[in-house]
């Protein structure tokens, strides 16, 4: 039947509430309008930062809404004047747009886009600032511009990259957030150079991507620090080639750090959100040159502090989004690096579950064990 102009019905993954489980319902997903695609999400995992919006620790999260931002799926139909997607492409949505006009796209300084952020801040499309999910009338606010725990969800045309109609969505449906955020952190901001000495705070999926990207940038030394002594066998697998647990030292573990490498490393990441971790992730850095990323998500106001002169010494703070990816044109070459298989991402995949198990979903994600979990959307 077509579908095209139509409102769908279909199963969605509701947040009523903060912290209260999400309620699979019958969402009305309305047609794209000028500038939308729909699409049929065939996959979603579930990306922590869905569970730090979930659990209201998010600013910018509204309620009630539907999350979920690492997903694949098919183009089900395109609004006026959509020229780069057609029904029937394999696209993954890109919580990050990529408009490639804005001052922002045109710098050459940043992977960030200011066309449509003010839009996917407060949960609605830019058209008409309204949302296109609704249960009988009442709206749901969208989440990051995506909206993936539903069957079809409505995005920016500037919020879709289109892949190679090959590629598996069940496993590249991990490229829309978490591996490609690790990578980019290492290639794109950091810029980590052959002979690096790299220290990796969390060994999460983030983490582990952070371990491959600095492994394939040619680092000597990759330290992982986590407080789970299981992370370590996966994570040497991935390119950790020593790991510190926190809990085994009396120190502060920037100074076990800076101890075992001579002065301290050159580069460090910190892929957990926590504001403590990201002072000693900065502080295990090597005086006149060490550069430390945040890439973990720190909860509504928590703010990081150091000695100003940590940076008057020349090390130096950064952050990323997206690992510093611009994502229309770069996730389908990250698609290309998997297919060729120059990347991994099957091994980031510890669970596959469908759309009505996403509650056991999330608490598996708070078990040691989970890396990503990825959601079957239909049966
Ligand atoms: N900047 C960006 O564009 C993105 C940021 N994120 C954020 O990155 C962070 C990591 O994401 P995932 O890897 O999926 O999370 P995860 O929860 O799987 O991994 C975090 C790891 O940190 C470890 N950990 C927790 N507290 C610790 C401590 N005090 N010291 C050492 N290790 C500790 C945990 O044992 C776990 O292994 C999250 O905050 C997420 O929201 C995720 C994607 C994109
Ligand atoms: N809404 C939060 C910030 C959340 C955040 O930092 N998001 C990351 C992506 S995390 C993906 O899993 C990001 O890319 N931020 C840049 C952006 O434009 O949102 C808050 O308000 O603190
Ligand atoms: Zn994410
Ligand atoms: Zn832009």
């Amino acid at each position: 039947m077509a579908t095209q102009g139509q409102v769908i019905t279909c199963k969605a993954a509701v947040a009523w509430e903060p912290n209260k489980p999400l309620v699979i319902e019958d969402v009305q997903v309305a047609p794209p309008q000028a500038g939308e695609v729909r699409i049929k999400i065939l996959f979603t995992a579930l990306c922590h930062t869905d569970a730090y919006t979930w659990g209201g620790k998010d600013p910018e999260g509204l309620f009630p809404c539907i999350l979920g931002h690492e997903a694949a799926g098919i183009v089900e139909s395109v609004g006026e004047g959509v020229t780069e997607v057609q029904p029937g492409d394999h696209v993954i949505p890109c919580y990050q747009a990529e408009c490639r006009e804005c001052k922002f796209c045109k710098s050459g300084k940043t992977n960030l886009c200011g066309k449509v952020r003010g839009a996917t801040g407060v949960g609605v499309m830019m058209n008409d600032k309204k949302s296109r999910f609704s249960i009988n009338g009442k709206p749901l606010y969208h989440f990051m511009g995506t909206s993936t725990f539903s069957q079809y969800t409505v995005v920016h045309d500037v919020s879709v990259a289109k892949i190679d109609p090959q590629a598996p969505l069940d496993k590249v449906c991990l490229l829309g957030c978490g591996v490609p955020t690790g990578l980019g952190a290492v290639w794109n901001t950091a810029k980590v150079e052959p002979g690096s000495i790299v220290a990796i705070f969390g060994l999460g999926t983030v983490g582990l991507a952070v371990a491959e990207g600095a492994k394939a940038a040619g680092a000597s030394r990759v330290i992982g620090i986590d407080i789970d002594n299981k992370k370590f066998d996966t994570a040497k697998k991935f390119g950790v080639t020593e790991f510190i647990n926190p809990k085994d030292h009396d120190k502060p573990i920037q100074q076990v750090i800076v101890d075992l490498t001579d002065g301290g490393v050159d580069y460090s990441f910190e892929c957990i959100g926590n504001v403590s971790v990201m002072r000693a992730a900065l502080e295990c850095c090597h005086k006149g040159w060490g550069t430390s990323v945040i890439v973990g998500v720190a909860a509504s106001g928590q703010e990081i502090s150091t000695r100003p002169f940590q940076l008057v010494t020349g090390r130096v703070w950064k952050g990323t989004a997206f690992g510093g990816f611009k994502s229309r044109s770069q996730v389908p070459w990250l698609v290309e690096k998997y297919m060729k298989k120059e990347i991994k991402v099957d091994e980031y995949i510890t669970h596959s579950m469908s759309l009505g198990e996403i509650n056991e979903a999330f608490h598996l994600m708070h078990e040691g064990g989970c890396l990503r979990c990825v959601l079957k959307m239909y049966d």
